[in-house]
């Protein structure tokens, strides 16, 4: 069975932000993700952590101004100075909260414009030595442009080829099985092709982006390839409830009836 983590930025949000800690804790979650911690004191929010025992296994580097539309500043010329201050920010709230897992959203860019591409590659290999030296394994993760129009990273063979082509151990892909499913299918081999390189998975129902089981994708059977692949790390729980949070959680039963 998969080590699930509840993701906070779309579960619980029946509740304030630093209260779905508790919620998960009380739900049964041992593990977290979110989005962004960046509006709270880092102390508060291992505070929170603290109180509910949970491990806090991912959150992103800041991505600009995000109610503006900004998905990321990796691949934007010019913002330079700004990246490498989120790097340093983001590793900051990732020592205070334990965390492990980091992920670099790369921004609504061109993949075709070299200045762009080159932009990127920087700034990966910066974060990454940047996030090396802490023990840290940096993320990218291709996101589909149903969801993230314009996005720079929206095919998995090109993540995995700056992967492969950057060749620093602590760079790894954050598999999103939903992402992938929209992007190009063929969840399954991928997840055995690419295994070597996947840092962190998450999951959602498709097209729906609800509960894991609740749409075009045999959820179960994905999660259970990847205990057959030897995956060990965790699954992000990155699913809009189709209603409240507690309700929609009898999908977990699925494992206990293994
Ligand atoms: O969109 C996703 O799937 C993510 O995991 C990003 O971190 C946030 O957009
Ligand atoms: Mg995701």
């Amino acid at each position: 069975m998969p080590f699930f983590a509840a993701n906070l930025s779309m579960m619980f949000t029946e509740h304030g932000f630093l209260d779905r800690f508790r919620a998960a804790a009380d739900a049964g979650f041992d593990a977290v993700e979110f989005l962004f911690p960046y509006d709270y004191p880092a102390a508060e929010v291992a505070a929170r952590l603290a109180d509910a025992e949970l491990e806090q296994v991912l959150f992103n580097l800041p991505a600009g101004d995000w109610a503006d539309g900004e998905r990321g500043l990796a691949a934007l010329p010019g913002r330079e100075d700004e990246f490498r201050r989120s790097v340093a920010t983001a590793l900051s709230y990732a020592k205070a909260l334990g965390t492990r897992r980091l992920h670099m959203m790369a921004g609504i860019a061109d993949a075709a414009d070299p200045g762009r591409r080159a932009a990127y590659a920087d700034a990966l290999a910066f974060a990454a030595d940047a996030a090396g030296e802490k023990d840290i394994t940096l993320l990218i993760e291709p996101l589909n442009p149903r969801d993230m129009p314009g996005y720079f990273l929206n095919s998995f063979d090109q993540a995995a080829a700056m992967i492969t082509d950057l060749g620093r151990p602590n760079v790894k892909l954050q598999f999103d099985i939903y992402h992938r499913q929209i992007l190009h299918g063929d969840v399954l081999k991928a997840l055995e092709q690419m295994m070597p390189i996947i840092g962190h998975v998450q999951i959602a129902s498709v097209p729906g982006r609800n509960e894991p089981g609740t749409g075009e994708l045999d959820d179960f059977r994905v999660l259970e390839a990847l205990d057959e692949l030897g995956y060990r790390g965790f699954v992000g729980c990155e699913y809009r409830p189709k209603a409240a949070t507690l309700e929609g959680l009898d999908w977990l039963d699925w494992f206990e009836e293994c």
